[in-house]
């Protein structure tokens, strides 16, 4: 595990091997001892540049992800060939590129469950997809199916404004039979999207879904989930809320998700209406930055040493430097809130906007998975006087989550090629005042 940042005295993780502690724990085994496990749509991105009409001529909607027929899809694809317009093909998925991101930023295991082909072609789709995933997420889990994975078509317009048009070959055939118990049973995070439930009628990746969530519930492992799209909210918030109350520990979105699901536009209000539901929330606002929501024992509260924030909750910033906590776990919640703005205001271009939430994600679920491997190697450290959630304070996790969303903005794929340069680990030097 490389912790998500070297840090000064107070929160210092010896990690190094010449620790006299960690000399005494046993050495650590080629099976990592802290992981997650995300389930996902095996797909790859075909990123193409086209114009408005072609996205109306194949009845797609303008900003949304809709699923085609494999009619539609062959004609689409072949005019794009035909026309010379793509321009990428990626491995892709949400929860990939999440596992993968994660997997490159820990340099540590997390476990990916989905379908792949059993017979896979040199140069084809299911090979790209390998390919392209970081070899610390394990892929030994994945279900074998007779058939495609499928195509994520990237229509990227001239503003830059993205239509996915979702070829889902064999993507939604994994079944409940593949989910491994104990793998959730031992995991820090399990992370789903909402995607997984648009499917067809008979299609066995919700009931999949569930069977995880249930693995999870039973080990007390947080469930993550990622809205995906505004659609897939809008189409019926009332159920999203309550799949939230019953089922979610942790809420990724962006500011337009957030409103689809809450009908707050305001995304600092609609994160503390989420927290109605779960324990905490990541809210991702494009430009203005990003926003999370989350409880803190209120003994344990630690006073923020940055400005104060004006804003829909006046201070909401106050306790910014209080580490999060599941509600459950609480003697007395208190709800804390933090903001940071785009790190160095955003890269001076914008490669591609693909997978910049993702990458926010995997940098939380970094900071959550270090704090369970650091409590399993010194549980009595100070730093565990209570079942904290994050390893980091709130603000903490912010910043690091920013951080990595301006890499994956710098870079034209949604997956991290390389982890965050060494010099830049500190989260607390300067660094981040330039
Ligand atoms: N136009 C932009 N300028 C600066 N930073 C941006 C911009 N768009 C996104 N970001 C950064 O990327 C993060 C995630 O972006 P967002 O577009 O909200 O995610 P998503 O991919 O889930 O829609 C933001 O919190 C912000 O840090
Ligand atoms: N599992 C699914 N992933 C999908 C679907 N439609 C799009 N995507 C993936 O999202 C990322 C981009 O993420 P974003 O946070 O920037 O929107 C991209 O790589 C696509 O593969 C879907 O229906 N299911």
């Amino acid at each position: 595990m490389k912790f998500p940042g070297k840090r000064k005295s107070k929160h210092y993780f010896p990690v190094s091997n010449r620790d006299p502690l960690l000399q005494q724990s046993p050495p650590e085994s080629e099976q990592s001892a802290s992981w997650v496990v995300g389930i996902d749509q095996t797909l790859v991105d075909i990123e193409a540049r086209v114009d408005d009409d072609f996205v109306r001529r194949y009845g797609l909607s303008l900003g949304h992800s809709l699923v085609i027929e494999d009619d539609v899809a062959e004609a689409l694809y072949q005019e794009l060939v035909r026309e010379n317009l793509i321009t990428h093909q990626f491995a892709g998925g949400t929860i990939g590129n999440t596992m993968h991101n994660y997997s490159v930023l820990a340099d540590d295991r997390s476990v990916l469950l989905g379908v792949m082909c059993n017979n896979i072609e040199i140069g084809g789709y299911a090979y790209r997809y390998l390919c392209n995933t970081s070899s610390r997420t394990d892929l030994n889990y994945l279900q074998g199916v007779d058939g495609a994975i499928g195509r994520c078509f990237t229509l990227i317009n001239e503003h830059g404004e993205r239509t996915f048009a979702i070829s889902p070959g064999q993507m939604n055939q994994l079944h409940a039979e593949s989910i491994p118990e104990s793998t959730i049973a031992g995991a820090s995070a399990l992370v789903l999207s909402a995607y997984l439930v648009r499917c067809k009628e008979g299609e066995p990746m919700p009931e999949a879904s569930m069977q995880a969530i249930d693995y999870a519930k039973r080990y007390d492992v947080p469930v993550v989930l990622t809205m995906g799209t505004k659609f897939v909210v809008a189409d019926d918030p009332q159920r999203w809320q309550t799949f939230l109350r019953d089922h979610v520990s942790i809420l990724a979105m962006n500011e337009e998700e957030a409103a689809a699901l809450t009908g707050i536009e305001d995304p600092l209000l609609a994160a503390d209406r989420a927290l109605e539901w779960v324990d905490l929330v990541l809210c991702t606002a494009g430009p203005q930055g990003l926003y999370m929501a989350a409880y803190t024992e209120d003994e344990a509260k630690r006073q923020t040493r940055q400005p104060l924030l004006p804003g829909a909750i006046a201070e909401f910033n106050q306790y910014e430097f209080s580490r999060a906590i599941r509600r459950h776990e609480c003697q007395q919640p208190l709800r804390i809130y933090s903001h940071i703005a785009p790190y160095m205001g955003g890269p001076e271009k914008i490669m591609n906007t693909n997978g910049a939430g993702d990458g926010a994600l995997a940098a939380l679920l970094h900071d959550i998975t270090a704090n369970r491997y650091h409590r399993a190697k010194v549980p009595n450290s100070s730093k565990h006087g209570y079942h904290w959630l994050t390893y980091s304070s709130l603000s903490q996790v912010c910043k690091y989550a920013n951080r990595v969303s301006y890499q994956v903005l710098n870079q034209h794929s949604p997956r991290l090629s390389r982890g965050l340069p060494e010099r830049e680990d500190s989260l607390e030097e300067a660094y981040w005042d330039r």
